[in-house]
């Protein structure tokens, strides 16, 4: 367990000072207990001889004084060891998600790392306080307790000094037992939040639908879990516990009738018993409360492994020498398989989302993806940003493979407009610019108006000065996609990834979003891969890849495609006759 916390924390130097002190005050604890035998030795005799105790005594009193001096200095290393640790860690863990890839960061991942870097690096940094100091106080006084009564009679000594051992090994069970129980207490309490949310989330669906009950029921179920998981941790626990006191209890019991059969035989003298009765007894309380701090040692066990999960993620692999610039802004797919879900799951845990894909991207192109849902299309537009790695074949970008290219440089000449599209509690203003901070204003006003976005900003209460709200909830969906354009624009990247928005806008944010984004494709500057949903997006690509349930079906220009006949001029015709439909939503197969 120490070995782990000091892998977690690189820099423990306050944590190290805090159970080096701990660890002093322990031994100075069980050394001046330890002075009672020769006091006793000089004081429980026919004559008192008060001049042979009185060193003894001094020595006593300057220990206390030490022992007061320095229990002081404890606690305000202690605070400061807390929050320093939970900020190492939270720093650690931010520093490790930056190296990830960016597929890692599904709902429950993002949910899972925000309680990592908040409420248990917290919690671990204050138990590493709270339960390290007894847990080291617990071991070190009943040893050097024991050490102490080893010098006076061995005999005592054996049965305490076997029951350390004996007792940490119960504790260490006990405390599996506790981590397990409380992960398993976690998926229970995990559940009733979840229903909680959803409780919250789903009243105007439940209401609508008359159920508003069914929501109390299932949280009730959720509630009855938890209920149960407890009961269980509880009688799962007894055991361990038992057996800890078992074990210390045993322990003093012998070292006591061997202390007393010493002294009716004559060979332990009554000073020297009455000594070790009193360490006896200080040995087995600190070591019998230790059982108490075992649900604080699992749960740090437990702590410290979500911590560690975290950290084992493996970060995108680097090349050994990076490349630093692009060729040109062309992209090539060759033979490209990518499945979804863990390698280390084997094939069976692994979606299948693209086999044996290829294509080329002319630079300057506009390619339009086109397929049913689930055909692969925003899988191809992830790896060409290199969210994450190919299973098989070559993502190449400026001819150059994207896994040679610094990341950062690649995601520099990349300009993403997503579906949903993610603004920052700020101005409208910082919104953009966060593509190009440096930006003119002059540039700003280009970026908007080819993105549409001057209307929107025109129309604003306080212009490019209006607060959008948080995940930019003061806009609509078209709005915020017309910033998202604005960023590709401003950010002057020469790929740009577009996944027009699939569900319907109003009228007028459909026909603005619709103008900028084949104002971008219009651009000879600009290679233009777009998730195509609407028509005129498609009228306004130089290539078509089609796929379907992963591979590629059809490419060409979309002339070509029309004029072969396949399922891509199948969803042409269609769309002349339906003017207005959505594609992805109509494609057929084959
Ligand atoms: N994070 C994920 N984990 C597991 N499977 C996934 C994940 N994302 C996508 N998939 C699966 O991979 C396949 C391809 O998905 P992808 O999102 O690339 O398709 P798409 O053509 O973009 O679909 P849509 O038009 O609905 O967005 C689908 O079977 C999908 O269920």
């Amino acid at each position: 367990m120490i070995r782990r916390l000091f892998r977690l924390w690189p820099h423990p130097g306050l944590l190290v000072r805090l159970w080096l002190l701990t660890a002093v005050l322990a031994v100075l604890q069980g050394l001046l207990l330890g002075l009672l035998v020769p006091v006793l030795r000089a004081l429980l005799r026919p004559e008192p001889d008060i001049a042979a105790a009185s060193p003894w005594l001094a020595a006593g009193a300057a220990g206390l004084i030490a022992y007061g001096v320095l229990s002081a200095l404890a606690p305000p290393i202690g605070y400061a060891a807390c929050i320093e640790l939970a900020v190492q860690l939270r720093h650690r863990l931010m520093r490790h998600v930056t190296t990830l890839p960016l597929g890692w960061f599904s709902t429950e991942r993002k949910g899972r790392f925000v309680r990592t870097a908040t409420s248990v690096s917290r919690d671990l940094a204050q138990l590493t306080y709270v339960i390290g100091a007894p847990a080291i106080t617990g071991t070190l006084v009943p040893a050097t307790i024991a050490a102490v009564v080893l010098a006076v009679d061995w005999r005592v000594a054996v049965p305490l000094l076997v029951t350390l051992p004996v007792a940490l090994a119960a504790l260490a069970r006990a405390k599996r037992t506790v981590a397990e129980v409380s992960a398993d207490m976690e998926v229970a309490g995990n559940e009733i939040a979840g229903r909680a949310i959803e409780f919250g989330q789903a009243q105007p669906v439940l209401r609508a639908a008359g159920r508003a009950a069914t929501g109390t029921a299932r949280m009730r179920g959720a509630l009855a879990e938890h209920r149960t998981r407890y009961r269980r941790g509880l009688r799962r626990m007894l055991g361990p516990d038992l057996a800890y006191s078992g074990v210390v209890a045993a322990g003093f019991v012998a070292a006591l009738v061997t202390g007393v059969r010493a002294l009716l035989d004559g060979t332990l003298p009554p000073a020297d018993a009455v000594a070790l009765l009193v360490l006896a007894v200080r040995y087995l309380e600190p070591l019998g409360g230790m059982i108490d701090h075992a649900a604080g040692l699992g749960a740090m066990q437990y702590l410290a492994e979500r911590a560690e999960k975290v950290l084992r993620t493996p970060a995108l692999p680097s090349a050994p020498r990076p490349v630093r610039g692009l060729a040109h802004a062309g992209v090539e797919f060759r033979q490209v398989a990518y499945f979804y879900g863990d390698a280390a799951d084997g094939a069976a845990g692994r979606t299948p989302a693209l086999r044996d894909v290829s294509f080329d991207c002319p630079p300057g192109s506009t390619t339009a993806l086109v397929g049913p849902s689930g055909s692969g299309k925003t899988t191809v537009t992830r790896l060409i940003a290199r969210f994450f790695d190919a299973d098989a074949g070559q993502v190449r970008v400026g001819g150059t493979d994207v896994r040679e290219y610094d990341h950062g440089v690649l995601l520099s000449e990349i300009a993403i407009v997503f579906q949903d599209v993610y603004l920052f509690d700020t101005t409208i203003e910082e919104n953009v610019r966060i593509a190009h901070p440096d930006a003119t204003d002059a540039e700003l006003r280009d970026a908007a108006r080819a993105a549409r976005l001057d209307e929107v900003v025109e129309r604003l209460p306080d212009g490019w000065r209006t607060r959008v709200g948080e995940a930019g909830a003061q806009l609509s969906g078209g709005e915020r996609q017309r910033v998202s354009i604005a960023r590709a624009v401003l950010k002057r990247a020469r790929i740009v990834l577009i996944d027009e928005a699939a569900s319907a806008l109003d009228p007028e944010n459909e026909r603005a979003v619709g103008a900028a984004v084949t104002a971008l494709a219009r651009d000879p500057g600009r290679t233009v891969i777009v998730i195509a949903h609407r028509p005129a997006t498609l009228d306004a690509a130089d290539r078509v890849v089609a796929l379907d349930a992963g591979r590629v079906t059809e490419t060409g220009t979309p002339d070509e495609l029309r004029r072969t006949g396949g399922g891509f001029a199948r969803l042409y015709d269609q769309y002349e006759r339906t003017r207005g439909w959505h594609i992805t939503a109509t494609f057929p197969e084959g």
